[in-house]
């Protein structure tokens, strides 16, 4: 049955995200359960502490966060039981009326890809969120199943484009040839902003009907973007930017203002009908565990700096 039935028209995930932002911040809080976090909460590393890490968390924040964003593999490490958890751990966010994000970084080729849509995108998937995360590697234009499942369900999906991490210069920050299509011309681009405009073109395409801003960038905040600009046009991506980086990673609420300008979503900085920004913290907001008290002041007092 689908998950969405006697729920009338479903809003598409953009929409739904910038009210959740509207109503309790800009923060995304990663469901990231390190070996090491389930041992500082006083949990066994195994799937009894997996499941109630992750049902506190849960239980602490819906309700006082945006946007909750489990990371797929924490939980694959455990097999099937890791996975059987976080199918109820999306089950129960969902009662409890709190955002989704699958961070699973999938990407392959189109055939293959479907699969991965359904299995995170469908409304019939046991394992359904609100949006996914995926890598691009494959090309932009390899991801279309999903993007198009996304757009045909309310959901929405996250592409890669400039990743906090060190390594991925090499990749993202290459000069690659786009022929063009859509609204982007030909010639040399980055092979991060050719990824942001080919996610633009998709926006742009669904401007104003059911699938509007379904494809969001994640562009990293990391210590070497402290003060500077992202160095990635957003004006045309009409979708919502994901920042992972802040806290564990060395990012602070300041950088993400000195980065991406006001938060939750500026629109000089992304144009008039771009964003929210959701800058992600998993470890320094999870470190303060379990006490479900400590956690929500930890949201709060990071949206507090995000948007103070
Ligand atoms: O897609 C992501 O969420 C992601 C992209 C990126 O560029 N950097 C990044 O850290 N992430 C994820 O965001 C989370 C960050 O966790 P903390 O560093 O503990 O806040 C992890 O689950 C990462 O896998």
């Amino acid at each position: 049955m689908s998950r969405f039935t006697n729920r009338g028209p479903v809003r598409p995930f953009r929409a739904r995200l910038q009210a959740a932002v509207a109503e309790h911040g800009p923060l995304c809080v990663g469901i990231d359960p390190h070996p090491g976090l389930l041992k500082d909460w006083g949990l066994d590393v195994d799937v009894a502490g997996l499941e109630w890490f992750t049902r506190q968390v849960i239980d602490a924040l819906a309700g006082g966060v945006a946007l909750l964003k489990p990371q797929v593999a924490l939980y694959e490490v455990f097999g099937s039981a890791g996975l059987a958890v976080l199918e109820r751990g999306l089950a129960h966010a969902r009662e409890a009326g709190v955002l989704t994000l699958a961070d699973a970084k999938r990407g392959d080729i189109g055939s293959t890809m479907a699969a991965y849509a359904h299995a995170w995108l469908a409304d019939d998937a046991p394992l359904a969120a609100d949006a996914v995360t995926l890598s691009p590697y494959l090309g932009v234009g390899a991801l279309a199943p999903a993007l198009d499942l996304a757009v045909a369900t309310g959901r929405g999906v996250f592409v890669l484009t400039r990743t906090s991490n060190p390594e991925a210069a090499g990749v993202q920050s290459a000069q690659a040839w786009v022929a063009g299509s859509g609204g982007s011309a030909r010639g040399m681009r980055e092979v991060a902003q050719s990824v942001v405009d080919a996610l633009a073109d998709h926006n742009a395409a669904h401007a104003g009907g059911p699938g509007e801003g379904t494809a969001g960038a994640v562009v990293g905040l990391t210590r070497g973007t402290t003060g500077r600009d992202h160095g990635l046009d957003l004006s045309a991506l009409g979708g919502p930017v994901l920042v992972p980086g802040l806290g564990a990673q060395g990012g602070t609420p300041a950088d993400v203002a000195a980065v991406f300008g006001a938060p939750g979503g500026h629109p000089g900085a992304l144009g008039a009908d771009g964003g929210p920004v959701v800058p992600v913290s998993a470890r320094e907001v999870l470190t303060s565990g379990p006490s479900h008290r400590a956690l929500r002041a930890a949201v709060d007092a990071l949206n507090g700096a995000l948007t103070g």
